[in-house]
């Protein structure tokens, strides 16, 4: 239903910030009532997009239109304005578990097929495939990624500093990446200088050719890169790290991003698996094929079919992972108390977010007797993993990074038009057997090819030039605002970044750069030269392609403030609209066990609240709708009191939470309507409301924090129940009556 009211769109995820939605999208919508701005739901959670894709199984009760698309094709329009908050990027053993929630609220969903024989177990797996890892952001994200800290998040950390562990130069923790046969080492990469159709296919040794994607179009000035990782160089890097973390009695980790390379990564982490459990993987080959382990899934899903094994093979295959475990290095827990390792599952340990929580712990991470210790992080692709190395060697020599004095790396990003490892999900192969993989034009011309062996993994990336146009300007543009010198971190002997590189000159020259400072550096030395500055506190803008925007995303703010979810996060979509983020993280799936144990909400919302001040002001700019500047500017008033009063979320249960924080932002936000001078009519409107909040301060977080210690029943995880879930994300009467006066 539309009203012709400026729109924006709120988008409803997964988890923690779903459950925080329910509490803060009520107030929002009452304020932004006051400028004649509609705030929309659409929800894009998992449960969302896996009934959107399965009709013809439910009742016409249980449909529900295919949001994430419509948000897809709205991203076109200049009228876009989507807020968006993080969502999960399910691995298959989350989807299952999703599909299970379902079938068990009566939605008749067809099982995942794990190993499908059939082709119409096939086709259900691929249209599955739709749903799980990275599957959203790239679709809505059709424009380049500007992250940062905001001023007043920035002073507000230098002030209240996070805690940070110390760094010794005696530290035994390292980055072991592979040194050959890694997608760095086997990279292929060339710019179109016409638009042409190409195929993926290989050509086996015994010269037949096996066709694996059939057509691809491609544009005038697009950069294509075909790179492969050889399994054989990968499982000696793994067995060589293995062996070496052994002898050496060093804790093991490994790291990958399951989620973003969702159908690389997991296979990665597959071979993780297999070579840490080698002789249990080679003894039960037979048995495990036809129970249906795979790996890739982690040790989770391994478990799990063991466990359907009679109970004598049960024990003895339990016994030989214990046998193997005695052999191999001890590993990283994500949860020692539960006995869950790092292998347990692939996107557990995401390396975003989880190198720089390593890093922020002095280089430790913890073992299964819960204590911190040094560790080995494997991270397979050399391609990126020498960025933290570096960055370690510099917390080695230079000690812990200081938050008071630190200062800030903001980013601008490369993503636009599923740039780089966002549009290789459909392009991502593992080779059946030995050949030639190439890139080959539909009327037999090879552009690009490469000899692969049995399990090699081959992908194909891109890059538009439009994308990287828009990309560079956003650069100069963020360099010229800021007033920071800017830093293309890209690497010349990289075969992708060379292209690149040569593109950047040549769209730099469409700027006057006068009085800027922009260059462009090999990613080691970008590393070095912008920690350099950190720690004399100065700034740096980094600005990276795809995979590094969402490293540098986490590991710099994790440093400066403690957590990316404090991060202002714009995509300014290429088609004039924009789309903004909330912070630079994930869902965080342990604050709902604790709103669920607890009724205690940990998540800070203040992504949110940035966000929609960006939000709110660009509809102000955009169709001059001055109450709408004035709604801006007084919620950034009021996140900068809620910041300066202390009034974020507290860790633990008893003490203000979510809920208080939306509070205190409603409090300080009519305040500031209430206070403001260029609009009597929104502060007449506003200033009995902040009175009743300001008066009622007392009760309102005893009411909100009394609820608190108890267990609460949200009836669903991935589907919870939304009335359900409002009473519990809305627990004061005397809050909620005040806002149904405004
Ligand atoms: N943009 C997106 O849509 C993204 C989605 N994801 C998805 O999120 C899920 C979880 O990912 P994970 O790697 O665990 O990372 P998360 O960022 O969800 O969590 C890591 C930790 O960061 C802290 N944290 C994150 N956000 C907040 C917040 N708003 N307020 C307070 N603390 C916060 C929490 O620490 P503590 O527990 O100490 O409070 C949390 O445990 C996955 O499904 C992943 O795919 C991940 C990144 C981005
Ligand atoms: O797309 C994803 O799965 C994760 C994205 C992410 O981590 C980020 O944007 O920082
Ligand atoms: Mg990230």
């Amino acid at each position: 239903m539309t009203t012709g009211n400026p729109t924006i769109i709120y988008t409803l995820t997964d988890e923690a910030p779903y459950l925080a939605t329910h509490s803060l999208l009520p107030i929002v919508k009452k304020f932004t009532a006051a400028a004649g701005i509609d705030v929309v739901e659409s929800d894009i959670s998992v449960a969302a997009r896996i009934l959107a894709e399965f009709p013809e199984y439910l009742t016409d009760e249980q449909k529900v239109p295919d949001n994430l698309a419509a948000l897809g094709a709205l991203t076109q329009s200049p009228d876009a304005n989507i807020i968006k908050l993080p969502n999960i990027s399910a691995s298959i053993l989350q989807l299952q578990a999703a599909i299970r929630e379902l079938q068990s609220r009566g939605y008749k969903l067809p099982d995942y097929p794990e190993n499908p024989t059939t082709e119409e177990e096939k086709a259900l797996q691929k249209r599955y495939a739709k749903v799980t890892g990275s599957a959203v952001n790239p679709v809505l994200r059709e424009g380049n990624s500007d992250r940062r800290a905001p001023n007043a998040v920035k002073n507000y950390a230098r002030k209240h500093p996070h805690s940070m562990a110390k760094w010794s130069m005696a530290s035994r923790t390292h980055v072991a990446h592979m040194h050959g046969g890694d997608f760095y080492a086997g990279e292929k990469s060339l710019t179109l200088d016409k638009a042409v159709d190409v195929k993926m296919d290989l050509v086996t040794k015994s010269g037949e050719t096996i066709v694996l994607k059939p057509k691809i179009s491609l544009q005038a000035g697009e950069i294509i890169d075909s790179m492969f990782m050889s399994k054989k160089a990968l499982c000696a890097y793994y067995e060589e790290q293995m062996q070496d973390a052994f002898e050496t009695d060093l804790l093991l980790s490994v790291h990958v991003k399951a989620t973003m390379m969702k159908v690389s990564h997991p296979i990665v982490f597959g071979h993780a698996v297999r070579t840490y459990y080698k002789d249990t993987f080679t003894k039960h080959a037979k048995l495990f094929a036809e129970i249906g382990v795979n790996p890739n899934n982690g040790m989770s899903g391994v478990y799990e079919k063991i466990n359907t094994l009679p109970d004598a093979k049960k024990a003895e295959v339990l016994a030989d992972l214990k046998a193997d475990e005695a052999k191999r290095p001890r590993l990283a827990m994500v949860d020692s108390a539960k006995g869950i390792t790092n292998l347990h599952a692939p996107n557990d340990v995401i390396v975003d977010a989880s190198m720089p929580a390593m890093i922020r712990a002095g280089g430790k991470m913890w073992n299964a007797a819960g204590k911190t210790e040094d560790t080995k992080a494997l991270l397979p692709e050399s391609t990126f993993a020498r960025i933290y190395q570096e960055m370690i060697n510099f917390c080695k020599t230079n000690g812990a990074f200081d938050p008071t004095t630190m200062g800030t790396v903001p980013n601008v990003g490369l993503m636009a038009q599923k740039a780089e490892e966002y549009g290789s999900h459909d392009k991502t192969f593992e080779i059946a057997q030995a050949g030639v993989a190439r890139i080959v034009t539909l009327d037999g011309q090879v552009l690009l090819e490469q000899n692969v062996e049995e399990g090699d993994i081959w992908r194909m990336c891109q890059v538009k030039d439009a994308a990287v146009r828009d990309w560079v300007k956003l650069a100069v543009t963020r360099a010229r605002l800021s007033g920071m010198p800017a830093v293309f971190w890209l690497d010349p002997y990289r075969p992708h970044e060379a292209e690149l590189i040569k593109k950047v000159n040549t769209y730099l020259k469409d700027h006057d750069l006068t009085g800027a400072d922009i260059q462009i550096m090999s990613q080691v030395r970008a590393m070095r030269y912008t920690l350099e500055r950190v720690i004399r506190g100065l700034d740096t803008i980094s600005v990276t392609g795809n995979i590094l925007r969402d490293y540098l995303t986490d590991l710099f703010p994790i440093m400066e403030l403690g957590t990316s979810a404090k991060m202002l996060s714009i995509v300014p979509l290429m088609a004039g609209g924009g789309m903004f983020e909330t912070g630079a993280g994930g869902s965080a799936p342990k604050h709902v066990q604790q709103l669920v144990g607890e009724n205690h909400l940990r998540w800070d919302s203040l992504g949110e609240f940035l966000a929609l001040a960006v939000s709110i002001e660009e509809v102000g700019i955009k169709t001059g709708n001055s109450k709408a500047k004035i709604l801006a500017k007084t919620l950034d008033a009021a996140t900068g009191k809620l910041l300066d009063n202390n009034k974020s979320p507290s860790p633990k249960t008893g003490e203000l939470d979510n809920r208080g924080s939306h509070f205190y932002l409603a409090l300080y936000w009519a305040q500031e309507l209430a206070a403001q001078k260029d609009d009597a009519e929104l502060a007449k409107q506003f200033a009995p409301l902040a009175k009743a909040l300001a008066e009622n301060e007392q009760k309102i977080v005893e009411e909100l924090n009394s609820v608190q210690g108890k267990q609460v029943d949200i009836g669903g995880y991935y589907l919870p129940d939304r009335e359900k879930t409002f009473a519990v994300m809305r627990p004061s009467a005397t809050l909620n009556q005040a806002l149904e006066t405004l």
